[in-house]
């Protein structure tokens, strides 16, 4: 079990709470404020969204699908006060994994430990929080929505269970919980049921921007009107995210030099590895119970095909995700030597769209460990081979709980120790949360 402090879910207001708890037969209950809002299979998640932006249902269509949503350009809206407001229980969305009713779709889901992979969980996270907000940005009288969704943001997912069972059913909730100008914040919840009742196991929040009908420029979004002072408190809470991201990424260390505290860690670790024999600023030793930074990393390489596009002909958020997990998982686990659980994910930026044929270069690395815990930094990037260029698409930052006590992982280079101060604000941070 994780800290239980977690996945407390009092981010929810009440009314979507009691909708959460009172399920105790399996069958999700369904309070009277949301009748009509019906559990969806996860299944059809996917394939709502191809139907909400006409998305082509073949790689070969997908240049005249792209012309049609064109036309849609003239349903955007000019202000963001033309758009009606929504509540947050407007885009209350339930959705069912029924990994124990029907066996049939477990295969998909298991991991060689026979529990859920959860690079499986990250992809129906970041489908469910697109169409959570086009459920939000729904207009009636428009077949087709003119916006495009991405996924521009992973707040932060925090676990509270160890393992995600692949014979339970699980669900998944979640609403628009902060509005700005083309920006929305999603919160969702999953619960898996045992004993006939739904337990949590996770929370997670996202940002998703609203672009225009080609994905070129930013669009508005129908603006949020809290109802009660607990949804207030919810809203204030995204103000309050907003800023946060904004501190975290103005102090960054690739922007900033590190605080006083942070560089006396830094020397600190610097007259650790000294050789005492060798009075020298250049002869390095490595401390018992250590590993260089340097041989705690792991490669990979992606081409990015036509199956793993997403509603916009760009590669998937969340196969991203699932890719960057999975080995930032291998890191972990060649690293600690050990099965390593996930606790957390945070601050995963999507920089740039991944096009299709991309080749995409994913790199791992051990940025910091405390005991048990090891917090991974996956970068991916782009490689163009007729122009030779790199660029980042996206940083995911992990943090894993392994069974034993691991190695300390130790910076040799400047470079290498920002990359170790920025694993510790990451941890850091994960820490405080929970
Ligand atoms: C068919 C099966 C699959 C179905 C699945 C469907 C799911 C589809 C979801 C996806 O797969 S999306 C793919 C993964 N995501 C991407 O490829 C996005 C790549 N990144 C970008 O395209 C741009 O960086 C992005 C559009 C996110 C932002 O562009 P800009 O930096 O030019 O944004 P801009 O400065 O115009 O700001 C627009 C809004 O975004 C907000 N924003 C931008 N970056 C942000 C960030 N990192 N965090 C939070 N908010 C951010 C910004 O605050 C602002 O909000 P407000 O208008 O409300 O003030």
């Amino acid at each position: 079990m994780l800290p239980s402090r977690l996945c407390i879910m009092r981010k929810l207001p009440s009314v979507l709470t009691r909708t959460l708890t009172s399920g105790t037969t399996g069958s999700p209950v369904l309070l009277d404020m949301f009748e009509g809002h019906s559990p969806i299979h996860v299944n059809n998640v996917r394939n709502k969204l191809r139907d909400i932006v006409g998305a082509s249902a073949n790689w070969s269509d997908h240049v005249q699908a792209m012309q049609e949503r064109k036309a849609l350009h003239t349903l955007l809206a000019k202000h963001q006060e033309d758009l009606p407001p929504r509540r947050m229980k407007d885009s209350y969305l339930e959705v069912i994994l029924p990994l124990g009713s029907q066996p049939e779709i477990r295969e998909k889901y298991l991991n060689v430990h026979n529990s859920v992979r959860f690079g499986r969980i990250l992809e129906d996270l970041d489908s469910l929080g697109v169409l959570i907000c086009y459920t939000h940005t729904k207009q009636e009288m428009q077949p087709k929505s003119p916006l495009s969704i991405v996924t521009a943001l992973v707040d932060k997912i925090n676990l509270c269970k160890k393992i995600i069972y692949p014979d339970c059913d699980i669900k998944f909730t979640g609403n628009v919980s902060w509005v700005g100008k083309t920006s929305m914040e999603v919160t969702m919840h999953m619960l898996q049921l045992h004993d006939g009742d739904y337990s949590p196991v996770l929370d997670a929040t996202f940002v998703m921007v609203a672009r225009d009908p080609e994905n070129k420029r930013p669009a508005f979004v129908n603006p949020l009107i809290p109802e009660s002072p607990e949804e207030e408190e919810i809203f204030k809470q995204g103000e309050l995210n907003k800023l946060r991201r904004i501190e975290f990424s103005t102090a960054s260390l690739l922007k900033m030099a590190p605080t006083a505290e942070e560089r006396n860690i830094v020397h600190d670790i610097f007259l650790h590895t000294l050789d005492t024999k060798t009075v020298s600023f250049r002869s390095r030793k490595l401390p018992p119970n250590s590993v260089w930074m340097e041989d705690a990393k792991l490669k990979g390489l992606q081409i990015c095909h036509p199956q793993e596009r997403n509603i916009f002909n760009r590669i998937f958020g969340g196969f991203l995700m699932r890719k960057a997990f999975e080995l930032g998982w291998a890191t972990a686990c060649s690293y600690g030597g050990s099965r390593p659980f996930i606790v957390s994910v945070d601050d995963i930026m999507f920089q740039k769209p991944v096009e299709i044929g991309s080749l995409l270069l994913l790199s791992a690395q051990v940025s910091y460990t405390e005991k048990n815990y090891i917090q991974i930094r996956v970068h991916s990037e782009v490689y163009d081979a007729n122009t030779r260029e790199h660029h980042t698409t996206n940083i995911f930052h992990f943090t894993f709980i392994s069974e034993n006590e691991v190695p300390r992982v130790v910076p040799n280079t400047y470079g290498e120790s920002m990359l170790y101060l920025d694993g510790k604000r990451h941890f850091d941070a994960v820490m405080k949360e929970i």
